[in-house]
């Protein structure tokens, strides 16, 4: 096995692919505040019981806010800048579905680097549902997708998943502790290959590995 990686401190500039980028201590505490408060709000639409003069009276908030949050949009494909331990730079979509710190769909997936790759630790709420009381099988593969990334990224080397493969070994319970760790299993020309797991209590709930393709900066 061959491993031909990027230092992490040279990692691709998002700008080089004509990405905008947002510093980290550019993004306001206000909207980390707003992205929390609207993440539960979408578990709590999701599951209450109010009644129609309450849902009436929320519905016309909502999109009031809606109105009023769209005055100033940022374009897509932002992406955050922040400064890592090692004195390099790492970059993350703003928005991603699974990580992004402005995306209220987030769960949020804030993945640490470990020795061999990468770990998180997190709980889904009942907007991840998909059996009762169980996290969909879709999210699982997203939430393996962005781990798998992740820890090819931490090793140096950004790319694209060109193939994806989970197994669901147990079912993975919503409203509980879970535990995602993921690591770079071998690198060929623009091929990285990864292998990541989910877990709860210590169990496999599932598990998945990857065919990351190096992404190369334009010339
Ligand atoms: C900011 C950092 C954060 C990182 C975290 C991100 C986590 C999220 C990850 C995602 O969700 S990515 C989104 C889902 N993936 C995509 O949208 C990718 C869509 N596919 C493509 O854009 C292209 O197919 C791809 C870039 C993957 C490859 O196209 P290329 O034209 O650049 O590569 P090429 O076809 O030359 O193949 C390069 C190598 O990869 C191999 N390859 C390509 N597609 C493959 C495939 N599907 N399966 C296995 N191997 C594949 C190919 O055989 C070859 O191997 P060899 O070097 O051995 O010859």
């Amino acid at each position: 096995m061959s491993v031909d990686a990027q230092p992490v401190s040279e990692l691709p500039d998002p700008r080089n692919f004509g990405l905008p980028v947002v510093a980290e201590d550019e993004l306001p505490e206000e909207l980390r505040t707003l992205v929390a408060r609207v993440h539960d709000l979408v578990d709590a639409v999701a599951h209450t019981e109010a009644d129609t003069s309450e849902l009436a009276r929320a519905s016309a908030a909502v999109h009031e806010l809606t109105e009023r949050l769209n005055v100033k949009r940022r374009d897509v494909g932002a992406m955050l800048e922040r400064p890592r331990a090692d004195g390099g730079t790492d970059y993350q979509t703003l928005t991603n579905v699974v990580s992004g710190v402005s995306n209220p769909a987030a769960v949020p997936l804030v993945l640490e680097e470990t020795e061999d790759g990468v770990r998180s630790e997190f709980t889904l709420n009942g907007t991840y549902q998909g059996p009762p009381g169980l996290v969909h099988g879709g999210w699982i593969a997203a939430l393996l997708d962005q781990a798998l990334g992740s820890a090819s990224a931490a090793a140096g080397m950004v790319g694209l998943t060109a193939n994806l493969d989970v197994n669901y070994r147990n079912p993975t319970p919503l409203n509980a502790p879970l535990e995602i760790t993921a690591r770079v299993t071998g690198a060929e020309r623009r091929k990285v290959h990864v292998s990541g797991e989910i877990r709860h209590n210590g169990e496999v709930t599932a598990e998945g590995t990857a065919i990351m393709v190096r992404l190369v900066a334009p010339s």
